[in-house]
């Protein structure tokens, strides 16, 4: 999709500094806007990835970093989003972002009375750096909205996190996926809650981001599970059950609209939200090679070469 040049937000503000897609508007209604605990430093967590499709490993992703800071942290968490990425991010297997809003739509309202949302921004626009990304909730949350209170009526400012798997804070240590300033911006000012992930080392996954380890959360699985996406479209191509991998609301959308059956050349142009630019920095306008991710998905574990091969295509930061 196009993105226009809007710049008004939710609330009718102006923002000189965002990008909006058409008729766009920030969910925040399960946003907590009074806090438990006012000793407690409020955060919100926020995910970017492709969930091509999502599964119950990104929602429990949420449950896992939320139980972890009860535990172990003086944070409160007051909303969790998946923030789905643009269409413009070249993946292989990366399907058209209102399929992909929408499954992750359906996968948070499972429960009704859930603190997880879908925030379709990132989704129907260009390629947006995930630095930009976080600045973007910053500033729906705290400057829009005005952050959040304690039971006394007193404001408290929202700490914006990131969420990711140890496999996506891997490639923070790899050569030109991430800009150094990219990096200070996400690690220094933000922070982030990263979940273990099979496959992937922890240590290994942050020697190198170091110096911005009071901001670096780790959170252990307790119950190991390495569901991806990678495995579920590989599932489906090969005609096997995904039942009890994803909510079952997803599942019956993927198979009412004949998600994932084949590896066509781009499933992207399936989409009826059209895609016109391509912004790659390696001039990489040419179709994901389906056949090498086909050969790559049928070596079990996670799609770690496509994750790098995705983001060694996203544009190059530029600050
Ligand atoms: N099983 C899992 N354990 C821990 N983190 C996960 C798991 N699955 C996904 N994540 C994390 O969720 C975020 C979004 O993931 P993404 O959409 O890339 O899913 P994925 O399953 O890794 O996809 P793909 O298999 O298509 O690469 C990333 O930070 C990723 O590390
Ligand atoms: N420089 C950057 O901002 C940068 C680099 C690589 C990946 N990413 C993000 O990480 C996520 C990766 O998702 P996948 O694991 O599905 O490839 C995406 O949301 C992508 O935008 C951002």
């Amino acid at each position: 999709m196009a993105s226009s040049a809007a710049s008004s937000s939710s609330s009718g503000s102006s923002s000189p500094r965002f990008t909006n897609p058409p008729n766009y508007v920030f969910p925040h209604n399960r946003l907590s806007r009074v806090m438990r605990n006012p000793e407690k430093t409020p955060i919100v967590l926020v995910a970017c990835g492709s969930f091509s499709p999502v599964t119950y490993l990104h929602l429990r992703m949420f449950e896992m970093a939320v139980d972890y800071a009860r535990q172990n942290t003086d944070f409160e968490v007051v909303g969790g989003y998946m923030s789905p990425v643009s269409d413009q991010y070249k993946k292989p297997g990366l399907l058209s972002a209102r399929h992909r809003v929408n499954m992750c739509t359906l996968g948070v309202n499972e429960h009704s009375f859930g603190w997880l949302m879908v925030d379709p921004w990132e989704a129907f626009q260009d390629y947006q750096r995930t630095a930009i990304v976080l600045d973007h909730f910053e500033y729906e949350i705290n400057t829009v909205l005005g952050g959040v209170q304690t039971p006394s009526g007193e404001h408290r400012h929202v700490h914006v996190m990131l969420l990711a798997g140890s496999d996506l804070i891997s490639t923070m240590s790899e050569p030109g996926v991430w800009s150094e300033p990219d990096l200070d911006h996400i690690l220094g000012k933000y922070g982030t809650f990263i979940v273990e992930r099979a496959g992937s080392d922890m240590d290994q996954a942050t020697e190198a981001l170091a110096r911005w380890r009071h901001n670096i959360f780790f959170v252990p699985q307790l119950i190991q599970n390495d569901v991806s996406s990678t495995k579920v479209r590989l599932f489906l191509r090969r005609g096997l059950s995904i039942r009890y991998l994803l909510p079952a609301s997803v599942v019956s959308y993927i198979e009412d609209h004949g998600l994932y059956k084949d590896d066509g050349p781009n499933q992207n142009q399936a989409s009826s939200v059209s895609n016109n630019s391509n912004i790659s920095s390696g001039g990489g306008s040419s179709p994901p090679d389906n056949e090498k991710e086909k050969e790559r998905e049928a070596s079990a574990g996670p799609d770690k070469e496509g994750a790098k091969q995705s983001s060694g295509t996203t544009p190059a930061p530029t600050q």
